[in-house]
């Protein structure tokens, strides 16, 4: 995995344009799906204002319990890894995953959900992805994975691959450089991956192994929206996994 403060540093360092786009290859993560550009952070649609991107700064309880994700980890080379699905008994066969690459303690940040940050207005959203998560409900906005995003979106979920997930989307805020700020630094919210927490029962104490999937729950209404759309396109195979994870 490449260091992310390696790789924006490393582009600033080039200045032709053929070098810049050498570098950025050379630095994408293994097994990055070529039709998909990787990001460092989250990009924003036209729609959105710097009115509502400020909006993203704020702390919406006063004091908000979320957790806040200094730069440097957020920079730090990832604990987990894009991998091939060979498994024909895997659902997503055929598909990428997301992998630990070495043990994760619970609770541990793995990595951001990055992708296109849009409105939640129908001319501003690709009704054909699979990759679009609410980020901020309040604003209204949503944060799109599917033409350009990082690790995160590469997240499967658990049902028909294990009995229960072992990490979760959370809300937090991240610090990323700002100018204007005399620290050089503000706090801006994002959706983090993180490990379970150990639970009531302590069940989930060892956290995830190395090489086990890192997998999530999408919620049913994910599946039932996308037997919705199968049925509409007539896909079969899309309505045959639907179904699958939804009885899973
Ligand atoms: C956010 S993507 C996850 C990454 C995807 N596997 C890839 O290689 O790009 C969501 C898509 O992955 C597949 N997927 C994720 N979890 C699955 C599961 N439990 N069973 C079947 N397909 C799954 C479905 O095609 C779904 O629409």
């Amino acid at each position: 995995m490449p260091s992310k403060a390696k790789f924006l540093a490393g582009i600033k360092a080039e200045k032709g344009a053929g070098k810049k786009a050498d570098l950025a290859l050379a630095s994408l993560p293994k097994n990055w799906p070529e039709d998909v550009e990787y990001l460092t952070d989250l990009t924003f649609s036209d729609t959105i204002t710097p009115e509502i991107r400020r909006g993203l700064g704020r702390d919406p309880s006063g004091n908000s319990p979320w957790v806040r994700i200094s730069f440097e980890t957020v920079a730090a080379p990832l604990k987990a890894e894009i991998r091939l699905i060979d498994d024909e008994k895997h659902p997503a066969c055929g598909q990428r995953g997301l992998f630990a690459a070495e043990p994760l303690v619970p609770d541990s940040f793995i990595c951001l959900y990055l992708g296109h940050v849009h409105t939640n207005s129908m001319s501003d959203t690709d009704p054909h992805s699979d990759y679009d998560l609410a980020l901020d409900r309040e604003l209204d906005l949503s944060v799109d994975g599917s033409k350009s995003g990082n690790e995160g979106r590469f997240t499967n979920d658990y049902r028909g691959i294990a009995e229960r997930p072992n990490a979760e989307f959370r809300d937090c805020f991240v610090q990323i450089p700002c100018s204007k700020r005399s620290e050089g630094m503000k706090w801006e919210r994002r959706v983090g991956i993180f490990v379970l927490s150990v639970g009531k029962a302590a069940k989930r104490k060892a956290g995830i192994k190395a090489d086990e999937e890192i997998l999530i729950s999408y919620g049913k209404g994910y599946w039932e929206s996308r037997k919705v759309i199968a049925s509409f396109r007539k896909d079969e195979e899309m309505l045959r996994i639907a179904n699958l994870a939804l009885d899973c």
